[in-house]
């Protein structure tokens, strides 16, 4: 019976070290394919228990039979010593270990050992007036700011070895003759420059072999070096050369940590720093978010696009402090940014449901429009400058949207119309944009969207017609996993390896709630939060979208063909023409620019009129214009007389001009004298020299043609033309 049992429990021992062996051999197989952190994190987990369970029952069991056999042998004192030294020292550690999560956070991943017990401590108090970090940091000794001690380590921070010249030059050269081209010698390999993701092998061309043949063979070099997918051709520094980019067997990955030490510096000179990731030379790319100023990201499902807006907000929860940046988060899914929920970063709860996401928005275009006062009031540009001089910083806020598509599939004109106002002036208000989409179709990302938001990332896509809508231009086919191209408003362009926080989702979330706990416990007294109900009432949104809407109107009618004429009423409207022969002087172009320039200074002129008065602020709101295009149009009424030096009690510029009392006959006159003299009879001119509206020049050159002065337009691209001869001109000019 006993003899039994002990053969039960000992095929049961060899029975679960069997199981544990196995288990053992297929974690660390999958550890070896490296097939993605979150299989890695599994794995090695597998493997700790697979280890731990083969010492219970194997090495347990075997040490236990050893020591019985020899038992008379074993000095037992000792063996107590050893076993009371071997408990103190795992208590201790574990006593560290509860004690770095308290101060932590509780996280649920080990904390960095601080080999010089030393960090730099944030102190609010410290908060430079620009806005930067929390504080110069107290440096003690080496340390980090200790809240980027909650960052996690890279389990994979290197690739696989980059492929060496020689390698390179054979590969190429085969991959060239397998793709048809005639080539008698190796490739001059000229450089291997390698990333986290990629290596870009630059070469000379061989004779005959040009660069955009090379593009246009592209898939065949690609299958032919193994490389179907990631494989890309692209320019490179040196002449008469291309370089081909093949990713790495074993790609690395770029968390934040691995560029603190040069996103701490950057943090102190910008705005709103973010790290993006690495380039393909595997330099770190950080940017100020303030300058983007608003960012567009699309990537399909799986592709890295959550991981990279998670790594741009936790680059700012690290470097800014809820007083310094808010976030206004709207996830219509319910899933991305629910994490975030207790962050005191947050303006208001995660917005979820997409009618309220409209309302929003809208909201935050209400608080844009009361910076903007706020900022006439204290005599300032921008939130830059207000900061600069207030104690109490205004903080940014950033918009992140997660799947923007969906927004605009239910509530797309309120969601669009907001958008382009924030786009369009949100940035010296101190408000960015970031939204994310899975479908970026030409009906999500319109050409108001695009317009607006010139810097846009795109990680892997369905379809090459997707990266062309984002992108405007064909690409490379991308990996998953933050494989992306950035581009920005300067039209530069590159391929990246995205940062994240961390690949792995339950450090992600472990991360955002030890950040979120680090900044309640040292921001507390402060709560900016917004209540949507409170602030934002209904008719605080709707006065601020109609007042954009009325005066989009106007501008929309101004530039309509009046087609009849009306006898009666104003007698500007009494127009005859078809208000399109105007334009026909024009080349088609220019003339987004010259309907807009000459329409919009117009309607500034309006403005003023109506305001009696003028400021940039009140005609960057009303024309939804930039603040620049606005104080260059102030400017220029000023320059002209319309509108006077600036009234500092009313904070406007007073509107100058008197009506006219001229008469349509001396109108007519001075405008007669003016093509006489310039020899010009473009419709633009002559409203810019008159300052008066498109409308009424049409209907006097009408009149000039009946007079025979002028010729009227006969195509589409010659405009009007002058009818007199130039002993008529002399004639009038000397009259
Ligand atoms: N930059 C990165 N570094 C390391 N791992 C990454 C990175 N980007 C993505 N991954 C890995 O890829 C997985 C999918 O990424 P992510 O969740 O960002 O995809 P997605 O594009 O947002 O898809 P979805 O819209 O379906 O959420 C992540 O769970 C992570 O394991």
């Amino acid at each position: 019976m006993g003899q039994s049992s002990e053969k039960r429990s000992e095929s049961f021992g060899q029975y679960v070290t069997r199981i544990s062996a196995f288990a053992a051999a297929i974690s660390g197989g999958l550890l070896f394919f490296e097939i993605s952190p979150d299989v890695e994190n599994l794995t090695r987990k597998v493997l700790g228990y697979a280890i731990g369970t083969w010492i219970l029952f194997a090495v347990v069991p075997f040490l236990f039979r050893l020591g019985w056999k020899h038992r008379s042998q074993i000095k037992w004192k000792w063996l107590l010593v050893i076993f009371v030294v071997i408990a103190d020292h795992i208590s201790q550690r574990k006593k560290n270990r509860n004690q770095d999560n308290e101060q932590n956070g509780s996280l649920s991943y080990p904390l960095p050992e601080n080999e010089t017990g030393a960090a730099y401590i944030p102190h609010p108090e410290d908060e430079t007036k620009s806005g930067v970090i929390s504080g110069s940091y107290q440096q003690q000794a080496t340390g980090l700011p200790d809240v980027f001690n909650l960052l996690p380590f890279n389990p994979r921070p290197h690739p696989s070895h980059t492929i060496t010249k020689d390698m390179a030059a054979d590969a190429i050269h085969q991959a060239l003759e397998m793709s048809n081209f005639n080539v008698e010698e190796k490739p001059q390999i000229l450089s291997v420059e390698s990333g986290p993701t990629l290596q870009k092998i630059s070469f000379s061309l061989p004779p005959k072999v040009q660069l955009s043949k090379l593009v246009q063979r592209k898939e065949d070099l690609a299958n032919h070096l193994g490389h179907s997918v990631g494989f890309d051709v692209d320019s490179t520094p040196y002449p008469s050369s291309a370089a081909f980019v093949i990713p790495h067997a074993k790609r690395a990955f770029v968390y934040i940590r691995d560029v603190m030490d040069q996103f701490i510096p950057f943090a102190q000179k910008s705005q709103l720093p973010v790290v993006f990731g690495k380039s393909m030379n595997g330099e770190a790319i950080l940017v100020d978010l303030a300058k983007l100023p608003h960012l567009l990201v699309a990537g399909t499902t799986g592709s890295g696009k959550s991981v990279f807006i998670n790594a741009l907000i936790g680059s700012l929860e690290l470097v800014r402090s809820p007083e310094q940046v808010k976030f206004v988060m709207i996830d219509p899914k319910m899933v991305e940014f629910m994490a975030y929920a207790d962050s005191p970063h947050l303006l208001l709860p995660v917005v979820t449901d997409l009618r309220r996401a409209a309302f929003t928005l809208q909201k935050v275009v209400v608080e844009m429009e009361k910076r903007y006062q706020t900022f006439a009031a204290a005599g300032v540009r921008n939130i830059e400058q207000y900061n600069r001089n207030h104690e109490t910083p205004m903080p940014y806020i950033v918009v992140l949207v997660d799947e923007y598509a969906d927004l605009m599939l239910v509530v797309k004109d309120q969601v669009e119309e907001a958008v382009q106002r924030l786009a369009q002036m949100g940035r010296a208000a101190g408000v960015h944009l970031v939204l994310g989409t899975q479908r970026p179709s030409v009906n999500v990302i319109t050409g108001v969207i695009k317009s607006n938001l010139p810097s846009r990332v795109a990680f892997r896509l369905p379809s090459p017609q997707d990266f062309r809508t984002v992108m405007d231009g064909s690409g490379p086919h991308l990996l998953d996993r933050g494989d992306g191209v950035c581009l920005f408003s300067n039209g530069s362009r590159q391929r990246f390896q995205s940062a994240a926080v961390t690949g792995d989702d339950n450090e992600s979330v472990a991360f955002i709630k030890a950040v979120s706990k680090y900044w309640k416990t040292r921001s507390p007294s402060v709560d900016m939060s917004w209540s949507l109900d409170e602030q934002a009432t209904e008719n605080e949104i709707s006065e601020v979208m109609a007042s954009a809407s009325d005066q989009q109107y106007e501008i929309a009618q101004s530039s309509l063909p009046i087609q009849e004429a009306n006898s009666e009423g104003d007698p500007e409207s009494q127009v005859t023409h078809d208000i399109h022969s105007d334009l026909v002087e024009v080349d088609p172009e220019s003339m987004n620019v010259f309907i807009g320039d000459a329409t919009s200074y117009e309607s500034a002129i309006q403005v003023a009129q109506k305001h009696q008065g003028i400021s940039p602020l009140l005609l960057q709101k009303m024309l939804s214009i930039d603040y620049m295009t606005a104080a260059r149009m102030v400017e220029r009424m000023q320059n002209e007389g319309i509108v006077g030096e600036i009234d500092f009690d009313k904070g406007m510029r007073p509107w100058l001009r008197a009506e006219t009392k001229e008469t349509e006959a001396e109108l007519l006159h001075r405008m007669k004298l003016y093509i006489c003299k310039t020899k010009t009879a473009r419709v633009g001119d002559l409203q810019n020299e008159f300052s008066i509206r498109r409308e009424k020049v049409s209907q006097l050159m009408s009149k000039l043609c009946e007079e025979g002065m002028l010729n009227s337009p006969t195509s589409p691209k010659v405009g009007y033309t002058i009818a007199w001869k130039d002993d008529q001109i002399d004639a009038f000019l000397e009259a």
